[in-house]
């Protein structure tokens, strides 16, 4: 039988403010838990509430209703010390360093377990290092915060939560200003530190693709409030997902994973062939309103990989090999006399 235990347990929490004595709910109520060794991703549109529920969880704010604990303790019955022993937590605020450098601020991480006037022993100075490497500032370690770019500064908030070593991550956004290469990067940083630690990671992203490719479960808030929780896949296939993110003109393609930006409604290209070059030609030929098509079709298109090429056919006509896209994209656009002269414009 299973021993494992949820780290944090919330039961029938709403999350939300106060205005004039008057509770404003922004979520609720949620039965939530977060599992050691797992990298909870928390999604859903903007307001929903994710920064909200975040900052309850940590106890800067405190729920309208409701209970939550760390293991079997009351999160509301822990000085901010043994808070920050358990749960280390990132928000989007701004972060005024005045004349730290980088070091000094990670360093800043170790004081729940050194005390605000201990000196770092080399097991603490170890923790920072460690977190420093982690998150790829080792080399800008001397500089001061404040002249950081944003990206920079993000990385350094993460180390000095990880430099915490809790067993609770809460992270608001933390990819928000990173680049492609740093955010895939960080987002696998971070599930390895779940399993590899046992962790229990919560972030909240509008980094759908990747949220789903590397989330264990998934929190999913959508406007009304009310959380689904699953794993990514599960999500995906009920439908919950799509339906979170529902937007008039906008899908969600369960098939690819990713919300498509064109509404192609021209004639149908069946494609032939797989891999890479047929995933990049089906792109092409939505982005021309094209619909591609597995199926037979008047306008055919074959791809080959190695060498790549494509070979178009349009009815009975003879076949035509190109050796970029752009050559079989202004066959397929020369459309015979009894075909419909342009494809059709998407609608926005
Ligand atoms: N300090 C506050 N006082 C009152 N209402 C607030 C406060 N902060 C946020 N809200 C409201 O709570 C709701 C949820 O906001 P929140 O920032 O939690 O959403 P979010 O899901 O994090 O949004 P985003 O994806 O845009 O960052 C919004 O309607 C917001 O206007």
């Amino acid at each position: 039988m299973s021993t494992r235990i949820p780290l944090l347990t919330a039961e029938a929490l709403a999350v939300g403010y106060v205005y004039k004595k008057s509770p404003r709910p922004v979520a609720g109520p949620l039965q939530l838990a977060l599992w050691p060794g797992e990298l909870v991703c928390l999604l859903g549109p903007n307001g929903a509430g994710k920064s909200t529920l975040l900052r309850t969880l940590a106890g800067l704010q405190p729920p309208l209703s409701g209970q939550l604990h760390l293991a079997d303790t009351a999160l509301s019955s822990l000085s901010a010390t043994e808070r920050a022993r358990q749960l280390s937590v990132v928000l989007t605020d701004r972060v005024e360093a005045g004349n730290l450098t980088v070091q000094d601020l990670v360093s800043l991480g170790r004081h729940p377990h050194t005390g605000w006037l201990g000196g770092l022993s080399t097991q603490d100075d170890a923790h920072v290092q460690a977190a420093l490497a982690a998150t790829g500032t080792t080399s800008f370690a001397r500089r001061p915060v404040g002249e950081l770019s944003d990206g920079e500064r993000q990385k350094v908030l993460l180390a000095r939560a990880l430099a915490q070593d809790t067993p609770i991550v809460l992270l608001d956004e933390p990819t928000a200003h990173l680049d492609l290469p740093n955010r895939v990067a960080l987002m696998r940083l971070l599930h390895q530190l779940a399993r590899q630690t046992g962790k229990a990671i919560l972030l909240s992203t509008h980094e759908l693709d990747l949220a789903l490719q590397a989330a264990d479960r998934v929190w999913l808030l959508p406007a009304d409030g009310e959380l689904r929780t699953g794993t990514p896949e599960d999500l995906v296939l009920s439908g919950q997902f799509a339906a979170a993110f529902t937007r008039e003109g906008l899908a969600f393609d369960p098939s690819t994973g990713t919300f498509a930006l064109h509404a192609p409604t021209g004639p149908a290209v069946q494609i032939l062939g797989g891999g890479a070059v047929a995933f990049w030609t089906r792109r092409a030929l939505e982005r021309e309103g094209f619909v591609p098509t597995a199926g037979p079709a008047a306008r055919r298109v074959a791809t080959s990989a190695d060498p790549v090429l494509w070979t178009t056919q349009i009815d009975a006509e003879t076949p035509q090999t190109h050796a970029t896209m752009e050559a079989m994209l202004r066959t397929l656009r020369e459309i015979p006399a009894n075909q419909p002269r342009t494809a059709a414009v998407p609608t926005c």
